[in-house]
């Protein structure tokens, strides 16, 4: 069985460095025309995955969007996931779990069991109950071929007081939590499967990333200031490694999906001139 990481260097190296998120804010919905119920939420999903799941390498669906319509929204879900994988993306579930370790196995189970109705590629953790609490997701990720991308430093102006909050050991909160990463994709090739999040927006981290060997998700561009020629002040020597996501800069394009397929190209090329990495 293929793993994760090889199967992102694969899709990467076919479409390009890009991860395209799928939120239905509700006020995207009413610009696309929308009622903001299940109908437009499935609708809304129904464009984005026409225009892009053919093209893009990782599509990244933000589970809060689905579950303000409870169970039918997740529903949405579920059959958006089906069809991206149809159309060979990959499906990154950005839903930010974590808990005690025997609840973040029934987490494990809901998301990185290829026998659950809502099984994806790979899934967003949050480590503030402890890295090694999420030990079943990344035990059920290495079974599966699935992907865990764990939280360091986020996009988000909050974020900082914790992850830059330093422990006894001299180390702060996202260190521990790149260097224990670090430790699971050890010796990986061509790629580990196991990912840290980094926002686009962080500036000069002064943290070191260049050990990782595991996907950088870096979401943050477009909408929230981020650009990709920064991506190079926040990655330094891990630039290789970045996956840059983008969701409402591409989402606003719609809903032609002529017009979501131009703005994904145009990121694209904007993240392929970013990084280094040709057509
Ligand atoms: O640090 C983080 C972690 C996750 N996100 C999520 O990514 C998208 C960003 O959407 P944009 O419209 O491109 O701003 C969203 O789903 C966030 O929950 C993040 O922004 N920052």
């Amino acid at each position: 069985m293929e793993t994760f990481g090889t199967r992102l260097h694969r899709a990467v190296a076919e479409r390009g460095p890009l991860c395209v998120g799928i939120d239905p804010h509700p006020g995207l919905l009413t610009a696309w025309g929308l009622s903001d119920d299940v109908a437009g939420l499935e609708r809304f999903c129904a464009t984005v995955v026409e225009a892009i799941g053919d093209r893009v390498a990782v599509v990244k669906p933000q589970s809060a969007f689905f579950e303000r319509f409870g169970a039918r929204g997740v529903g949405v879900l579920e059959s958006t996931i089906r069809q991206l994988r149809d159309l060979g993306a990959l499906t990154l579930l950005d839903v930010k779990r974590g808990d005690i370790g025997s609840t973040v196995a029934a987490y494990a189970s809901a998301y990185l069991d290829p026998s659950s109705p809502l099984y994806v590629d790979a899934v967003t953790a949050s480590p503030y109950l402890g890295v090694g609490s999420l030990a079943p997701m990344f035990s059920t990720a290495a079974e599966h071929g699935g992907g865990v991308f764990v939280l360091a430093l986020t996009s988000n102006p909050e974020g900082a007081s914790v992850q830059r909050a330093v422990g006894a050991d001299g180390r702060t909160v996202a260190q521990t939590v790149i260097d224990e990463i670090s430790q699971l994709n050890r010796g990986a090739e061509p790629l580990g499967s196991f990912g840290l999040v980094v926002g686009a927006t962080v500036g000069e981290t002064g943290h070191d990333l260049d050990s990782v060997n595991g996907p950088l998700l870096a979401p943050g561009l477009g909408a929230q200031g981020g650009t990709p020629a920064g991506l190079r002040t926040v990655f330094g020597a891990a630039l290789p490694s970045v996956l840059p996501s983008y969701s409402r800069e591409v989402l606003g394009a719609g809903p032609d999906p002529a017009d979501l397929r131009a703005a994904t190209e145009r990121v694209l090329a904007d993240c392929r001139a970013a990084l280094g990495t040709a057509d």
